[in-house]
């Protein structure tokens, strides 16, 4: 078990594409921590890069006291899944897990022993005898894994560890991967492109953009307070609401609404500056009666997620002309079409608005956000992000 910090690491591939972009990055022993980005940011080139099958171009990795830069993957102690778990067809489920035991050549006896162990502890010893073919997509992950523990290294490293499994079985193996690694607490990076996989797997999550960490936090800290507008428009099922706004004294003039100004940013806005405004759909109550001053648009789309459904407000966005020309009051912006924006809010099992009503949406105390120049405007304590709740509005 050991920590894993990154220094400034650089991979350019030949080509020219930079890869990783002088990254710095400390992943705590024993956390579970995974790396989300979109396609092409840089996430496997990174776990491959502490896996020592890529070569950095530049800084450095330590794994725990050792700096590992140099290293081949051999001598790092690692031991990576891959996506397709890259099993030898040819042999058993036992060999297959005794491989690495037998490359490191551990002798016979405790290679046995060990194998069997470890079948034990991921519900194998029943398959032991067969060959990958003869396994479901659970089954042959699990070998995978097995593989992966039986040497006992200090850090694992998993690429896309659930994205060949089907839905259903995906959650099973969610579940069983987050409960493996609590037991085995060894230090556990694994890569996704899907953010409720992070949300619901990792202790941490580092989000990534272009070869950069754009935020690294709990899944708590980049849902609720992304801590910038990338991430914001990237983590959640649905993507925040990210409208242009400008503040009016102690108000923020959203569109036609005045919003009370979110509480960590007094004394940090000037008055008239433009910002943007983020709320995320869960943290928006629907009204189909009349608010004052709360947002209100046409509803447009209703789309059923099940339990909930998520209601598309076609809002009037442009504030501009509100107090100079009294413009406004005569309609005559509607008329000649005023910029709109959509803000999307979720409403519970029976709320549902129909489209063509007019609803009014109000923001939740202490979730408002606002956003200078794409990064949140705040007092960035993360002791001020409240308590997460049970049954968090974190969907998956
Ligand atoms: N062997 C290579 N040679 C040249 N460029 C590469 C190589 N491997 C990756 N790249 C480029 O490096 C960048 C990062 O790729 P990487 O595979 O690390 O991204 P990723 O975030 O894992 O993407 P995905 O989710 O699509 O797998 C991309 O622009 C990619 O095209």
């Amino acid at each position: 078990m050991s920590a894993i910090t990154m220094r400034e690491l650089t991979k350019v591939y030949p080509g020219g594409v930079r890869a990783l972009d002088a990254l710095d990055l400390e992943i705590a022993d024993g956390e579970f921590f995974a790396l989300l980005g979109p396609s092409g940011c840089g996430k496997t080139t990174l776990l491959r890069t502490i896996a020592g099958l890529e070569v950095a171009s530049g800084g450095s990795v330590r794994i725990g006291e050792r700096d590992v830069t140099g290293l081949p993957p051999g001598k790092r102690d690692v031991a990576m899944v891959f996506q397709d778990y890259a099993l030898f067809p040819h042999m058993t489920v036992r060999d297959n897990i005794a491989y690495p035991l037998r490359i490191k050549k551990v002798d016979r006896r405790s290679r046995g022993s060990k194998t069997a162990d470890t079948a034990e502890e991921l519900d194998l010893s029943g398959l032991l005898e067969r060959r990958p073919g003869q396994l479901s997509g659970g089954q042959q992950q699990r070998v995978a894994l097995a593989r992966a523990m039986a040497c006992h290294p200090q850090v694992f490293l998993l690429d896309e560890p659930l994205s060949n499994l089907d839905a259903r079985l995906r959650l099973e193996a969610r579940t069983f991967l987050k409960r493996l690694q609590r037991e085995l607490g060894v230090t556990t990076v694994f890569v996704t492109h899907d953010q409720a996989e992070a949300l619901a797997l990792a202790d941490r999550i580092a989000v990534m953009e272009g070869g950069r960490i754009r935020q690294v936090g709990t899944p708590t800290e980049v849902f609720r307070r992304p801590a910038n507008t990338f991430v914001a428009g990237f983590i959640g099922s649905t993507p925040m609401n990210l409208v242009d706004a400008r503040v009016h004294g102690d108000e923020l003039a959203v569109g036609r609404a005045r919003l009370p100004l979110p509480d960590d940013s007094h004394g940090r806005v000037t008055d008239g500056e433009r910002l943007v405004y983020g709320i995320r759909p869960e943290y928006l109550d629907y009204s189909p009666t009349v608010v004052p001053g709360a947002l209100t648009g046409e509803v447009v789309v209703v789309e059923n997620l099940g339990s909930v459904s998520l209601v598309s407000l076609d809002v009037p966005a442009d504030d501009t002309g509100a107090d100079d020309s009294g413009a406004d009051d005569s309609g005559a912006g509607d008329a000649a079409g005023a910029e709109r924006t959509s803000v999307q809010v979720v409403v519970p099992e029976g709320g549902e608005p129909e489209p063509g009503d007019t609803g009014w949406v109000v923001p939740r105390p202490g979730r408002s956000l606002l956003y200078r120049d794409g990064t949140l405007v705040t007092a960035t304590a993360t002791a001020e992000v409240p308590a997460p709740r049970a049954g968090t509005a974190v969907r998956s």
